[in-house]
């Protein structure tokens, strides 16, 4: 089948190249020249494992090309819409801006027949406005809402073999569903659940799902303020209540909370459409659910300043992890970030190390300090911030550190550590909801 993907970047690059290994013929489209250029040139223009791998597969099957150009796009039966949906500036609401720009361009390339999919995640009500659009200008071209649910980091296997599918079509959406059938042919014979439903409901299963993890997480960490007061030991909570099958251990994992390109600005773009829709209480708990997450940043800078007798002030602090969470290089809305840039804001001396997000991080806060090394980062540490869990930081060797650090303090900003193990070599261990 001839696709187009409009929107190359974590989730069009990946779903692009992935087209290609189910068979299909992909161009790719994006409005960043230097992304496409990459992209041509079958390199990835961020990092994802497997990514780089599929890509040259891919460009070696003569079926994938990228271009600026929506022209590019006609002669594609199905249209995949991937382009951003960020947080508005000044809002709570998502900036529909790119996929209404992307959505207009392809328009008089359309043939009737052909199928437009958003994967983007949008407020419900949009694939309803834009069916109308579709409708009105290219009589004939359909529309299809099929959210995306890839975590980065996992994000070619999550598009090859996901846990469900979810189809939004119009009211007569036969042909819709046969096209989307066509192209996810493979995973629906490996036995795929497929869930075939209206615009709203498939627009609202994708923000219900972001909202029921980020509620899980802050769940979890409003447990660990708990902890903290009381004594206990959040981990170990955790894992007791998480073998109550009912509740299930995943997403249960205490720490800094959460941060990327979705889940913050999902849950407020989420209560910021209830809002318009006079429905606000109903996801009211969100504002709580955001509010526990920002407050575990707090928390995590509010230790620092303890463990160094109450002021950062001229202290050197090594940060171990920057992205938003490991095997990524997205520090969009990055807990690590921000708790390194409030930390400097305070005086602080920040030696921050990542294996994969410095050149992203530097982009956003070029004043902060970054190198290559944990031992240059740690060199001459007052204190130690293991912010963002990478393999290669859960398994430091608290014996190496000592040999670089002026004080053997670590703040475990994901409880990824042993703290029997650093204590044993002789450092002060300090975790967010544990002792
Ligand atoms: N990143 C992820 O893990 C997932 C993202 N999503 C959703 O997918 C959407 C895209 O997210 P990301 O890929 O992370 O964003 P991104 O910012 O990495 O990529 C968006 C791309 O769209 C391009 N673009 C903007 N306007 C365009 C236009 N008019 N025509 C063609 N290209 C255009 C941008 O240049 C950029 O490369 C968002 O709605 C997000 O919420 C959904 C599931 C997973
Ligand atoms: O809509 C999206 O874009 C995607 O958002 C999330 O995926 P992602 O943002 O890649 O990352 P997650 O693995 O969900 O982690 C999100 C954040 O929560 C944090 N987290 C996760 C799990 C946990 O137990 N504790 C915790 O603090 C992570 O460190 C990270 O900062 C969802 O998991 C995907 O299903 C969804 O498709």
């Amino acid at each position: 089948m001839q696709l187009s993907v409009i929107g190359c970047g974590y989730l069009g690059a990946v779903h692009a190249a992935c087209m290609v290994s189910l068979g299909h013929e992909v161009v790719g489209i994006d409005v960043d020249p230097d992304k496409i250029k990459a992209l041509a040139n079958g390199d990835a223009p961020f990092f994802e494992p497997g990514l780089p791998e599929l890509l040259r597969t891919a460009m070696g099957t003569g079926r994938l090309s990228f271009s600026t150009d929506i022209a590019d796009a006609h002669g594609a039966q199905v249209h995949f819409v991937c382009v951003g949906t960020p947080q508005k500036a000044g809002s709570n609401a998502a900036d529909l801006t790119y996929v209404d720009a992307s959505v207009t361009s392809l328009i008089p390339h359309l043939r009737a027949g052909d199928l437009v999919v958003g994967k983007s995640t949008v407020p419900v009500g949009t694939a309803a406005r834009l069916a109308a659009q579709i409708a009105a200008e290219t009589p004939g071209a359909m529309l299809a809402w099929n959210p995306e649910f890839l975590r980065e980091g996992y994000a070619v296997q999550d598009t090859l073999t996901p846990d469900r599918f979810v189809y939004g079509v119009p009211e007569d959406g036969s042909a819709a569903t046969a096209l989307l059938d066509t192209v996810y042919a493979q995973a629906l014979a490996a036995g795929t659940p497929r869930i075939v439903t209206d615009y709203a409901t498939a627009e609202l299963v994708k923000v219900a799902a972001n909202s029921f993890l980020a509620t899980k997480i802050s769940f979890i960490n409003a447990m660990a303020e708990l902890c903290e007061v009381t004594g206990a030991d959040v981990t170990e909570l955790a894992d007791a209540i998480g073998l109550d099958e009912r509740i299930g251990r995943r997403f249960l994992n205490a720490g800094l909370g959460f941060g990327g390109g979705c889940l913050p600005k999902d849950i407020r773009a989420f209560m910021a459409r209830a809002d318009e829709l006079g429905a606000d209480q109903a996801v009211g708990f969100l504002r709580e659910v955001d509010a526990i997450n920002t407050r575990r940043r707090v928390r995590m800078v509010d230790l620092a300043r303890e463990v160094n007798g109450g002021s950062v002030e001229g202290k050197r602090i090594a940060v171990l992890g920057v992205t938003f969470k490991p095997n990524s290089d997205d520090v969009r809305d990055s807990p690590a970030l921000d708790v390194a840039a409030q930390l400097a804001r305070l005086g602080a001396h920040v030696m921050i190390t990542d294996p994969e997000g410095i050149d992203n991080a530097r982009r956003r806060h070029p004043h902060l300090t970054y190198v290559s090394t944990v031992a240059e980062a740690t060199a001459g540490a007052d204190a130690v911030l293991l912010l963002t869990e990478w393999r290669e930081y859960r398994d430091l060797d608290p014996a190496v550190l000592t040999k670089f650090v002026s004080s053997r303090t670590i703040l475990d900003g994901r409880n990824a550590l042993d703290p029997a193990v650093w204590r044993a070599a002789g450092w002060s261990y300090r975790a967010l909801g544990r002792q």
